[in-house]
Formats: C-alpha cells, sequence, structure tokens
C-alpha cells in the first residue's frame, strides 16, 4: 500500500471517528474503528482514544496476522473486529459504537435474538438487514469473537447484548452510514414499543434484498 494511500485512510478514520463522536453516537472512549489495507493487514483505532480525538498519526497498524507492528496499543477488541473479518472477506471496514438506542435495544428482554429489529424501513432494510443479538461477554474478551464468526459470514450487522453495534462494510464510509442507519432505526423501535407497529412483509424485504443487494 503505498504512503498516500494508508495517510488517507489514516485520515478518514479520524474524520469519520470525529463526525460520530461529535453526533452524540458513541460516547467518551466507547467505540473503535478498523480499516482494511491493501497489503493484507489492518489500521485501527488504539483502546482507551477518544473516537473524537483521533491522532491519524497514532492509529495501530496491524500485520496480515493480527499482530500490532506500530502505533498506540490496538483496541481491546481487536479480536473481534479479526474475528469479522475473517467471515467477511468481502468487508473492508467495521465500525463499533456504543449508540444509546442501539444499546438500549441491546438491553430489552423479549428481542429477537434472530432479528433485533423488525425491518421497518426499506433504507434499513437496504443498510444493515437482519440483525442477530450476540450473548453478552466482557468486552475484550477473545470469546467474544469466538461468538461472532458464527454469524458474521451470513450478517454485516450484530448486535452485542448489553453493549452495542457492530457493523462491517464494504468501505469505511458504508459502515458507518449502515451504524447511523442501525440507530435511527433503533431510536424509531423504541419510539414506536407498544403501538403494534406495521413491518414491511417478507415479500417487500425480498424485493428490497433484490434490488439493493448488501455487500
Ligand atoms: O466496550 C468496550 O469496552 C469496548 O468495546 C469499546 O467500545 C472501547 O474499547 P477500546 O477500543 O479498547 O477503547
Ligand atoms: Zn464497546
Amino acid at each position: 500500500m503505498s504512503r498516500h494511500d494508508e495517510h488517507r485512510i489514516r485520515e478518514q478514520i479520524a474524520t469519520l471517528g470525529q463526525s460520530l463522536f461529535d453526533r452524540g453516537l458513541t460516547m467518551g472512549s466507547s467505540g473503535n474503528i478498523s480499516v482494511r489495507t491493501d497489503d493484507g493487514g489492518w489500521l485501527m483505532t488504539p483502546t482507551n482514544a477518544c473516537l473524537g480525538r483521533l491522532d491519524p498519526a497514532t492509529i495501530s497498524r496491524l500485520d496480515r496476522q493480527g499482530e500490532w507492528l506500530d502505533g498506540d496499543k490496538p483496541t481491546k477488541e481487536h479480536f473481534l473486529h479479526m474475528a469479522m473479518y475473517a467471515e467477511r472477506p468481502q468487508s473492508q471496514a467495521i465500525v463499533h459504537l456504543h449508540s444509546t438506542h442501539s444499546v438500549a435495544v441491546s438491553c430489552l428482554p423479549d428481542i429477537d435474538p434472530c432479528d433485533c429489529i423488525p425491518p421497518l424501513t426499506a433504507y434499513y432494510v437496504m443498510r444493515v438487514g437482519k440483525l442477530p443479538l450476540v450473548p453478552y461477554h466482557v468486552p475484550g474478551d477473545p470469546t467474544l469473537g469466538d461468538a461472532v464468526r458464527g454469524l458474521a459470514g451470513q450478517h454485516s450487522a450484530v448486535l452485542l447484548a448489553n453493549h452495542g453495534p457492530v457493523v462491517a462494510g464494504k468501505s469505511l464510509e458504508a459502515a458507518v452510514y449502515a451504524t447511523e442507519e442501525l440507530e435511527e432505526t433503533a431510536k424509531l423501535f423504541l419510539l414506536l414499543h407498544g403501538k403494534n407497529p406495521r413491518a414491511l412483509t417478507p415479500e417487500q424485504v425480498a424485493e428490497l434484498e433484490r434490488r439493493f443487494p448488501r455487500d
């Protein structure tokens, strides 16, 4: 990968991280972002870093085995990111946030663990699709990677119970858009709670999936 490309990805991680943080989509030092690089490695946000104040120069660089090469120490969720990439060769970037409404849904006792949010809108189906719940694990525990491995091949987004969403995309921009759409739909879902909302029918969902395939 050329120095120019790496520089561009570092800048993009910092810019989009700040945008997410500034809009309240993750708080404090929560959340992490990774991007696959052309040489088979990864750039990942450092552990305990605020996504709103990332220094592009200190973003962690990992080799193709996931070993830390340089930059600050990588996010403790690097196992989780690596597990998701292993199942999704088509995905180039992953975003994990503690976005409030998505986290709220992840704490509900009666959601469908195979699909936490119904297909309320067409755009949700286009960007996110079916959202499985991953049982609770301690953040950063390697077992979280194992839990995600069985789901990530079929799903570009998963919801960690009592924690938050993890979303993969064919580019960092696509992963960010999907995370934003998930958060807005989680908000709608909570707003509509108890109102028996009309979700899209399986036929309507199938048509959207045919016309707008996700990666
Ligand atoms: O919830 C957690 O602790 C992590 O999943 C997280 O969001 C921030 O961890 P780091 O990326 O290691 O700062
Ligand atoms: Zn987290």
